[in-house]
């Protein structure tokens, strides 16, 4: 049974000032077994972001279904699921990082980190411990922890944004180009924190431009082209057109 299940999926962007509309992808099919990492490769606006932020809900789909495989749901179509569905999904099953970080003002790591799990209903006690095990263990210096996050590092904010993410333990966690501005060294710590992650059997979705940095660590890797994708994972093989 696919974790993800995405077929025809279409969305178009409407852009007022010239009273347009322009389609960013038209005919997007691929599945993800649980437990795997598949990497979207694609010229840029190619669509990999759109495709991603429909998955998350950030767009609304327009054409398509969406089927995510939800612990609380069942399978449930992510392009008609309503608002609080979605709202539940983000709480509890699915993540996003993305290279910005995107936070409450005058927060510290710390806090942020907390406040991902104070929202899940976790106790106070617990999700200080597990914020603390969390910045531990995405290697953030100690001496960042009560700071506010806006001065950090390019790889530091990524590395609270993962733990954010992570501390929820998702299901899905869906990587929006996360790399993007991080220098060799850092870039292999991203790669180690992927593995752990598909180690614990988080399923994965990512879109890196660095395929070198796919290079074993994703099990599959879709290429969008002309705005479409066709692969259908079968077995262990994935088939594309
Ligand atoms: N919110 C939006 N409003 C209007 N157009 C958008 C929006 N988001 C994306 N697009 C357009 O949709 C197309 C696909 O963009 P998208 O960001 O998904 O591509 P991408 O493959 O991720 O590109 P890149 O690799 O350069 O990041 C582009 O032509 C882009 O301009």
């Amino acid at each position: 049974m696919p974790m993800l299940d995405v077929k025809d999926f279409g969305k178009r962007f409407t852009i007022h000032h010239l009273e347009k509309t322009m389609q960013a992808v038209e005919d997007i099919n691929f599945s993800i077994e649980p437990g795997n990492f598949i990497g979207i490769i694609g010229k840029s606006g190619s669509g990999k972001s759109t495709v991603l932020k429909s998955i998350y809900r950030s767009y609304l789909p327009d054409t398509g279904i969406l089927y995510y495989h939800s612990e609380r749901f069942g399978y449930i179509d992510l392009a008609t699921a309503t608002e609080r569905q979605v709202l539940y999904l983000r709480k509890y099953e699915i993540g996003y990082v993305s290279q910005f970080l995107n936070v409450m003002p005058r927060r510290t790591a710390r806090e942020l980190v907390q406040h991902a799990l104070l929202e899940m209903g976790v106790s106070e006690g617990i999700a200080r411990l597990e914020a603390e095990k969390a910045l531990h263990h995405f290697e953030l210096d100690r001496k960042l922890w009560d700071t506010f996050p806006n001065t950090f590092s390019g790889g530091e904010k990524l590395r609270l944004n993962i733990a954010m993410a992570t501390v929820k333990k998702p299901r899905l966690l869906l990587l929006d180009e996360p790399t993007a501005s991080l220098d060799e060294q850092s870039k292999e710590k991203v790669r180690d924190i992927i593995k752990k992650l598909k180690a614990n059997g988080t399923t994965l979705v990512g879109i890196f431009h660095d395929i070198a940095f796919m290079d074993g660590l994703c099990d599959k890797v879709f290429n969008i082209k002309q705005k479409q994708l066709h692969a259908k994972q079968i077995g262990g093989a994935t088939h594309e057109s």
